[in-house]
């Protein structure tokens, strides 16, 4: 094991012992900043505190439009769901996948909500082109087949990283890839007894958030894996900070 996730271990054990003075408010503060963050990254211009009115207190923010509003609610109900299907200890499937992704597309794009696309695309700023339509149901079949391979032996950050990699190289929905693959790793990390992994909107963080995937496009994807590894660090250090006192 690299000295990264020997960290990991050692702040995750330290956290479980102060998992007691845990609380709602603590939960639903960082929740609020994670879907921030992550819609920020695809551009919603929402500031923390406009998602925090927009989400708790129902209140809509002048000079914003309906879609920032809605991917900020959406958001904050996928989080709910994937901490649902942690909670229950439900198995991650295709269906879960696709059941994220229309909570993320609810209400926006109604005909591509929950549903892989049916056209090709690219992603801007990237020489990476995702598979072309016909093939995403078998690679699809393959993420998961690989998923079931690796669950019980991978290290969890590991595990996570790579199925947020492999998701968006494989880009299987028109729109919220990003988001929903956040998510997607976000529930596996979930599933182990992690805090949120939150990938920061700055102009820094996404840099090096993009130059990794586009660097694992290319075959070798282990400088992703070790820049989720560091936002892990991050958001133990973090939480442990706040549940310390
Ligand atoms: N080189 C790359 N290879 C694979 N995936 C990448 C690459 N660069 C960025 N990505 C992923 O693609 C996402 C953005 O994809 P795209 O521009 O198609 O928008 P999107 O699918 O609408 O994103 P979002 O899903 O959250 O709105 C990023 O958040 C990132 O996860």
């Amino acid at each position: 094991m690299n000295d990264k996730l020997q960290q990991i271990d050692t702040l995750l054990g330290e956290l479980n012992q102060y998992r007691a003075n845990e609380n709602y408010r603590i939960t639903e503060a960082l929740e609020i900043e994670y879907t921030y963050d992550s819609n920020r990254i695809e551009g919603n211009t929402l500031t923390l505190h406009e998602t925090d009115m927009v989400v708790n207190k129902g209140i809509t923010i002048a000079g914003k439009g309906l879609k920032e509003h809605l991917e900020a609610i959406n958001h904050k109900e996928a989080i709910d769901f994937i901490k649902d299907i942690a909670q229950k200890k439900e198995p991650i499937s295709e269906r879960v996948l696709l059941d994220i992704h229309a909570i993320v597309l609810h209400s926006i794009d109604k005909d591509n909500a929950g549903k892989y696309r049916r056209v090709p695309v690219i992603i801007s700023g990237s020489k990476h082109i995702p598979p072309q339509p016909y093939l995403l149901q078998p690679k699809m079949d393959e993420l998961f087949q690989w998923y079931e391979a690796n669950k019980d032996s991978m290290h969890p950050v590991v595990l996570a990283a790579q199925m947020h990699e492999k998701l968006v190289s494989v880009h299987p929905f028109i729109d919220g890839n990003g988001r929903t693959a956040r998510l997607l790793m976000n529930l596996i990390l979930m599933q182990h007894g992690y805090p949120i992994a939150n990938i920061k909107g700055d102009n820094e963080t996404r840099r090096r958030y993009y130059e990794t995937l586009e660097e694992a496009s290319s075959g070798d994807n282990s400088a992703f894996v070790e820049f989720i590894e560091d936002v892990v660090i991050q958001s133990l250090t973090y939480y442990l900070k706040i549940i310390r006192g």
